[in-house]
């Protein structure tokens, strides 16, 4: 038997010696033997990616979240060009957000059929069950249907509307610190979709109460920086998917398939040149505390103010070098709006804390322990931006 190559995709290849495999771990400078077990034997190539761990995971993850993608962006457009009656209808949004989650849950149920599926996921099939939600669900089910055709996947048969409803009620895991649990956002901000303007499908991965991968695709975030040198910009191409699993970095793609690219948070360290990220809905936080932080920090630059976890998105590639999160007193944070953030966000070297920098805990089910704020910046910042943030909190409680 002679000499066999296999190219298992852009960090390694095995080759084949006789009846013996060995895999390669390239990188673009050195090519280093590594004696994976699993590789060492005739393996197909299946068996090798699921070796690496989370692999087989978050293509299924990239898939879903980019196919529920294309579903929101063809509601966003029919919504943006209705007349104004329309626009402050809820159905649209509802209909796409339900559809992006059963597109999720169909396609991750599919890609891993040997798992124990369990998603914790935003949106129930509670309304849709009743007589007033049948339109809505047909709807739902004529939209999925047509997005799975159009978009290729042709392995689904025609839905049902008992499918969709299925396909939705996979949603309904509490989370916790057992096992593995899908966590998906299906429209994560919904104010920015409705809008036309920002928005996320946010899907990660807890293991053992971890967040072990995250994709999160911006339809209409720019591919070109955002927030800084804007100006600059020479693309107007919208549409990024940023993806992560733990240990191997956060990497960028066009929704409709670019080649990856690694990104990293901003290295900054001089607080006079960084920018901020914030909510464009003040209801969804304080935008004077954060004003009070950015000053007391030294922060030159205006807020960049958009929707959702596009702001996740754009800090990992350091667009801006710090997002301030601070709702309103009584509001409850989810797992599913931070948890593929998170992991975008500290793969590519940023840090994400709560407001006295204690890292996030998504193990406790499907609320986050934070009753004061979320802060995001890089290592040279966040001492900084700490105590940034204990001063303006204390004088906040001693002016009440
Ligand atoms: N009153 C609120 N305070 C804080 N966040 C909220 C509030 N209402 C909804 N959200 C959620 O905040 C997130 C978006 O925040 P922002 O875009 O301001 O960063 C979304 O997850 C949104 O829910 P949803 O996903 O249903 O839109
Ligand atoms: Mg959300």
């Amino acid at each position: 038997m002679g000499t066999q190559t296999r190219w298992l995709g852009a960090r390694a290849t095995a080759i084949r010696v006789g009846s013996d495999w060995n895999c390669y771990e390239s990188t673009t400078t050195t090519r280093t033997r590594r004696s994976f077990s699993l590789c060492c034997r005739w393996s197909p190539l299946t068996t090798l990616a699921s070796s690496m761990p989370y692999e087989k995971e978050l293509a299924a993850a990239k898939k879903a979240a980019t196919l529920a993608a294309r579903l929101c962006q063809k509601v966003q457009k029919a919504l943006l060009q209705s007349d104004v009656h329309s626009k402050s209808d809820k159905s649209p949004v509802t209909v796409a957000d339900y559809g992006s989650q059963v597109l999720v849950s169909l396609i991750l149920e599919r890609e891993l059929p040997s798992e124990l599926f369990s998603l914790v996921a935003e949106e129930d099939s509670g309304d849709l069950r009743k007589e007033s939600g049948q339109d809505t669900l047909k709807c739902i089910t004529e939209l999925v249907n047509n997005t799975l055709a159009n978009e290729g996947s042709h392995s689904f048969s025609t839905l049902t509307t008992d499918d969709v409803l299925k396909a939705i009620d996979n949603g309904k895991s509490e989370g916790g610190p057992v096992g593995r649990h899908w966590v998906l956002d299906p429209i994560d901000g919904t104010k920015g979709f409705v809008r036309g303007d920002q928005y996320a499908i946010a899907l990660a991965l807890l293991h053992e109460g971890k967040v072990v991968l995250g994709v999160l695709a911006c339809p209409n975030l720019p591919l070109a920086t955002i927030g800084r040198n804007q100006q600059n910009s020479s693309s107007n191409e919208v549409g990024c998917v940023f993806f992560a699993k733990v240990g191997d970095g956060t990497y960028m793609q066009a929704l409709d398939g670019s080649t990856q690219t690694r990104v990293n948070v901003s290295a900054v360290d001089n607080p006079e040149e960084a920018s901020f990220f914030e909510s464009y809905e003040a209801a969804h936080s304080s935008h004077d505390l954060s004003s009070t932080i950015a000053e007391k920090l030294g922060v030159k630059a205006p807020p960049v103010r958009i929707d959702s976890q596009a702001k996740y998105g754009a800090l990992s590639r350091g667009d801006g070098a710090i997002y301030l999160r601070f709702p309103h007193k009584g509001y409850r944070e989810k797992i599913w709006d931070h948890a593929a953030g998170c992991i975008v966000v500290s793969e590519a070297g940023g840090i994400v804390s709560d407001a006295a920098g204690n890292p996030l805990d998504f193990s406790k089910g499907k609320f986050l322990d934070v009753d004061t704020g979320i802060i995001v910046t890089n290592q040279n910042l966040m001492p900084s931006l700490l105590r940034a943030v204990k001063e303006s909190l204390n004088e906040k409680a001693s002016s009440l």
